[in-house]
C-alpha cells in the first residue's frame, strides 16, 4: 500500500510533497533477490517504468515533489518543470553536485595501480567543486555554440556520410551503425582519431568503459549503492562479490583514457597531430611535462575531460537516435509529412544541413518528440521549498518524462507521438498555406532534455550544441533518403512488428515513447 505521510518541517497534510512508504520498483528488484521478505510488498508495487510510476503517484496525490526514503537515503523526485527550474536552476549553487555511488567509489579505492588515474577523476560523476570547475571550463570553451558548429562540423559530416552509406547497404545493422557514428564523432572531436569502419579498437575500449560505469551506478545491480555502509564488508565475506568486481574494474578507466591521449601528445611533439580538443588544449598548457609518456597536473585535467566526452555523449546520443528510428517506424504518416517538407525546402539534389533547420519546422518537431532523458543531482545543504524540508545530501531526480508529458503544457494527447503539437499552420492573405512554423508559445523541450543547472554552476549538458546539430542532421538525412519500414518475416512474408523496449537505468535514462 502507498501511505501518505508528512515530512519534518512541512505542514502535516502536504498537498505538494508526498512520501510513499515503500520502495520504487527499481530498488526493489535487487532487494527481492537479496531478501525474499521484500516480496511481501510486491503486489502493492507498480510494475511499469519508474519515471511513469513517479508521474502517476504525482498525479494521484496532486504533488510536484515526491520524497522517497530508501534504506535511509533520501530521494527527491521533481515532477514539474517549475519545481526543477526553481531548485536545480535558480538554486544551482547547492543543487549542482552528483550523488555518490558507493560501487563507483570502491572502483577508485581498491588496488589503485601505480600511475593509474582513479575513477574518482571521472568528470561526469564528479561532485561539484573546484576540481569539477576546471574540467567544466575546458568543456565549455570547446562546446561553445559557434565553435561546435565550425570545429566539429567536419567530424559530423564524415561520420554521417559513412553511416548513411552503411545503412543503405546493410539496414539490418542500423543499431551498430548508429553507435559507430556517434562514437566516431566524439573520438574525432576529442582526439582527432579516424576510426575504422568496423571493429575499431578505440570504440571497443571506450564502449567497455561505458558499460562498466553504467553497470556500476545501477542500484538494481549493486545493493551497496542503496546501502553504502556495505562497502566496509571485507572482500572475502559471502555475498561480497561486488568488492571483487570493483577491484577487477579498477584499472579500466585509466587504461582506456590514457592511451589515446598520450598518442595525441606524442603526435603533437612530432608535429603530426590532427586538429582536435586534446591538441588545442595541450598547446595552451602553461606547465607541460616535457616527457612524452608523462603528464603534468594540467595535462591530466585535459585527459580526464577528453576521456569522459564519450561517457557523457555516446549513450544519450545513441539512444536518442534509436528512439527516432523505432518511433518513425511506427508512424509512417509522420515520415511522409517530414519527407514532403524536406523535398519542398531542400530538394533532391543535396542533403539537409543544420543551417536549414529554421526552414524545416516539422523535422525539428520530430526531434522534439524524441528527446526524453534524465540525470541525478545531489543537494549540498538543507533546503526549504514551498514550506517543505529537503534534507542535505538527498539525491534529486528531475522527472523529465513527467515534465515533457505534462498535459497542462503539451495537451491531453501529451502521451502520444505527435510532432504537430509543436507547430502552427502558417497563414497569409489568402488563408492557411499548408506550411508549418514552430509554435512560439510551446515551451522548448530542449531546456529540459539537456538537464538543469544552467544559471550559475552550469551542470546542464555541455555537449548540447554538438548533440543537437548531430541529431537534427542525422534524422533529417535519414528521412530525406530512406523510408523506414519493418523487416519482412521470411516465412510468413509479413512485416515484423518492432518490440519497443527500453532498459531501465544507466547514467542517462530515456523513458519509453507511446506508440
Ligand atoms: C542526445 C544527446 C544528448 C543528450 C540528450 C544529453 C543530455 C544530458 C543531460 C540530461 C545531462 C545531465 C545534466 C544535468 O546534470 O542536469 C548531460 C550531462 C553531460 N553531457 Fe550530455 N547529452 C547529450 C549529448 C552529449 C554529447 C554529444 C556530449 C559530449 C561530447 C555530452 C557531454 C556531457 C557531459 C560531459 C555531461 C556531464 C556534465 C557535468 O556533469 O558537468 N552530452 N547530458
Amino acid at each position: 500500500m502507498l501511505i501518505e505521510t508528512s515530512t519534518s518541517s512541512g505542514p502535516q497534510k502536504a498537498p505538494n510533497y508526498w512520501e510513499p512508504s515503500c520502495m520504487p520498483i527499481f530498488f526493489l528488484t535487487f532487494l527481492l533477490d537479496f531478501n525474499p521478505n521484500f516480496g511481501q510488498n510486491l503486489q502493492d508495487m507498480p510494475t511499469i517504468f519508474p519515471w511513469i510510476t513517479f508521474s502517476q503517484w504525482a498525479k494521484e496525490f496532486q504533488t510536484d515533489i515526491l520524497h522517497l526514503d530508501v534504506a535511509g537515503s533520501s530521494y527527491i523526485i521533481l515532477n514539474t518543470y517549475e519545481a526543477a527550474n526553481d531548485l536545480l536552476d535558480k538554486r544551482s549553487s547547492i543543487y549542482s553536485s552528483r550523488p555518490p555511488f558507493a560501487m563507483h567509489e570502491l572502483m577508485g579505492l581498491e588496488n589503485c595501480l601505480k600511475f593509474a588515474i582513479s575513477w574518482n577523476r571521472d568528470f561526469v560523476l564528479m561532485p561539484y567543486g573546484e576540481d569539477w570547475n576546471s574540467h567544466r571550463k575546458l568543456f565549455h570553451q570547446e562546446f561553445h555554440p559557434v565553435r561546435s558548429e565550425s570545429l566539429h562540423r567536419l567530424h559530423g559530416k564524415k561520420a554521417l556520410g559513412i553511416f548513411l552509406n552503411s545503412l543503405l547497404h546493410s539496414p539490418q545493422d542500423w543499431k551498430d551503425q548508429i553507435r559507430h557514428m556517434v562514437g566516431s564523432i566524439i573520438l574525432g572531436v576529442a582526439y582527432g582519431i579516424r576510426v575504422q569502419s568496423q571493429d575499431d579498437p578505440n570504440i571497443k575500449a571506450i564502449e567497455k568503459m561505458n558499460l562498466v560505469v553504467n553497470e556500476a551506478v545501477l542500484p538494481t545491480k549493486f545493493l551497496v549503492n542503496v546501502i553504502p555502509m556495505l562497502k566496509y564488508v571485507p572482500s572475502w565475506f559471502p555475498g561480497a562479490s561486488f568488492k571483487r568486481k570493483a577491484k577487477a574494474w579498477n584499472g579500466i578507466f585509466s587504461a582506456t583514457i590514457k592511451p589515446p591521449f598520450l598518442r595525441t601528445k606524442n603526435a603533437m611533439i612530432n608535429g603530426t597531430a590532427d586538429d582536435c580538443f586534446s591538441l588545442r588544449c595541450l598547446k595552451d598548457v602553461s606547465d607541460p611535462d616535457p616527457r612524452p609518456d608523462y603528464l603534468s597536473k594540467e595535462e591530466e585535467i585535459i585527459m580526464e575531460t577528453a576521456g569522459t566526452m564519450y561517457e557523457g555523449g555516446a549513450d544519450s546520443g545513441t539512444i536518442a537516435l534509436e528512439t527516432f528510428m523505432l518511433t518513425i517506424l511506427c508512424f509512417p504518416h509522420v515520415q511522409r509529412e517530414a519527407q514532403a517538407e524536406l523535398d519542398r525546402v531542400v530538394g533532391r539534389e543535396r542533403l539537409p544541413e543544420h543551417i536549414d533547420r529554421e526552414l524545416l519546422p516539422y523535422v525539428t518537431a520530430v526531434m522534439y518528440e524524441c528527446f526524453r532523458p534524465g540525470v541525478a543531482h545531489r543537494v549540498d545543504a538543507d533546503d526549504t521549498y514551498k514550506g517543505y524540508h529537503i534534507p542535505k545530501n538527498s539525491t534529486v531526480l528531475p522527472n523529465m518524462w513527467a515534465m515533457l508529458h505534462d498535459p497542462n503544457v503539451y495537451g491531453s494527447d501529451a502521451d502520444t507521438f505527435e510532432p504537430k503539437r509543436w507547430l502552427l499552420k502558417i497563414s497569409d492573405d489568402q488563408g492557411i498555406t499548408g506550411e508549418w512554423k514552430l509554435n512560439p508559445d510551446m515551451r522548448d523541450p530542449l531546456v529540459v532534455t539537456f538537464g538543469f543547472g544552467r544559471r550559475v554552476n552550469h551542470r546542464a549538458c555541455p555537449g548540447k550544441h554538438l548533440a543537437i546539430s548531430t541529431f537534427w542532421t542525422g534524422i533529417a538525412s535519414i528521412l530525406h533518403l530512406f523510408n523506414v519500414t519493418p523487416a519482412i518475416d521470411e516465412d510468413s512474408n509479413k512485416p515484423i512488428q518492432p518490440k519497443v523496449e527500453y532498459s531501465n537505468l544507466g547514467l542517462f535514462n530515456f523513458a519509453p515513447v507511446t506508440t
